[in-house]
């Protein structure tokens, strides 16, 4: 399978140590005014190198439309977008050539394919998810013509959870913009496992806001289940929670429901879905994000003839996928939440549009 969605597909292409990465998005409503700039913006908060939080590989993600757009608005027709790689060549991945990092896809990949790209982590490099931040980009400019918001940020890092937390802030700065009390101590744990040679994991909490009632199919593609799909899809994402989560099997039934008042839901242990459909409450997630596997400490693996091997990695990585993953969460979201709109209401924005008026 090679698209996501079923009123608005896309795919992508390329691999992070060849000549570009890109998408392609179908089903994007004739007339909708595409802002270029903000999808270069949303491409910015996810580009690696911008901070020791993040690997050192230094790319602009500077992105090209190809189709699909014409004086500023959607045509209906395929939107194409090209982010060119600048940095591919790392001389890093020679010493791995044939070896299978451990945590890593390069295991998995050589024995489903038997290739082995010796050129880097290839389409199993999360290097491709710039070509979801820019088809979500699209989705969430579709979103926010019919007042939905997607938001999120880092609330836990190796194991150290933020006790508050201020979207708002995190729109400006995705990274620990959600606790002042914690957030140097998360910085600090990435510094301290990255001047081991070694990672963190950490959790994204996501938000969307404006999600209108009766999203998502009864049972089959119910919404809960697809936005699930969407995130576990994502490089190093180990888990999903909906609302209270995990947390809800240790609930009695009366902590855990949802009171209903004329006004509304009481609280929303239920992250706003109900028997798979939005219940016009926000929709909340935590998306659980592994340590990252390329550390830079010595372990055992074995070779591409099975030989046992003990090797210490170089190159250039992040010391928590989570801080780069969280704009990929939103990035995913914005599509899912989309695709659901069209699902449900047809085709044109017109028509979408005043549905909910
Ligand atoms: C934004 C982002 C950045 C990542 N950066 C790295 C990295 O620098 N080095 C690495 O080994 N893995 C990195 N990963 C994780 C790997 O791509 C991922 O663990 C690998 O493809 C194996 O897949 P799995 O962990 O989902 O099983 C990153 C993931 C994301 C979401
Ligand atoms: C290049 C990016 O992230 C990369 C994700 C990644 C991985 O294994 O997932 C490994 C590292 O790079 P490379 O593919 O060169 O080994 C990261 O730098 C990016 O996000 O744009």
């Amino acid at each position: 399978m090679n698209s996501f969605g079923e009123k608005l597909r896309f795919s992508t292409f390329g691999e992070s140590h060849g000549v570009a990465i890109g998408c392609l998005l179908d089903g994007v409503p004739a007339g909708l005014k595409i802002d270029e700039e903000f999808i270069q913006a949303e491409l910015d908060r996810r580009k690696p190198g911008k901070s020791e939080f993040e690997t050192a590989r230094k790319e602009d993600d500077k992105v090209e439309i190809l189709s699909g757009v014409f004086e500023g608005k959607s045509t209906g027709t395929p939107i194409a977008m090209v982010i060119y790689n600048t940095n591919q060549k790392s001389r890093d991945y020679s010493n791995i050539k044939d070896i299978f990092r451990p945590g890593h896809a390069d295991f998995t990949y050589f024995y489903k394919y038997g290739i082995r790209d010796y050129r880097g982590g290839g389409r199993s490099s999360a290097r491709e998810t710039a070509a979801r931040v820019a088809a979500g980009a699209v989705a969430k400019i579709m979103l926010r013509e019919l007042g939905v918001e997607v938001l999120s940020g880092i609330c836990e890092v190796d194991g150290i959870k933020a006790e508050k937390f201020d979207y708002e802030a995190a729109k400006e700065s995705i990274i620990f913009a959600l606790d002042a009390g914690k957030e140097e101590e998360q910085k600090d744990a990435i510094l301290k496992a990255k001047n081991e040679h070694d990672s963190v994991g950490g959790v994204s909490r996501v938000l969307i806001k404006g999600a209108p009632k009766g999203l998502g199919e009864p049972l089959y593609y119910k919404l809960d289940a697809v936005l699930a799909d969407a995130m576990m899809g994502i490089n190093a994402v180990k888990a999903v929670e909906i609302g209270d989560g995990v947390l809800s099997a240790s609930l009695k039934g009366s902590k855990n429901n949802d009171e209903i008042r004329s006004s509304g839901f009481v609280t929303n242990h239920s992250g706003g879905i109900l028997g798979g459909i939005s219940n016009g409450d926000e929709i909340v997630m935590n998306v659980y994000f592994k340590p990252t596997p390329s550390i830079f400490k010595e372990q055992k693996t074995v070779t591409t003839a099975n030989e046992e091997v003990d090797f210490a990695l170089k190159g250039r990585h992040d010391p928590c996928v989570a801080i780069r993953g969280t704009v990929v969460c939103e990035a995913m979201a914005a599509l899912v939440i989309a695709d659901m709109l069209l699902l449900n209401m047809g085709s044109q924005m017109d028509r979408v549009a005043k549905y909910y008026k």
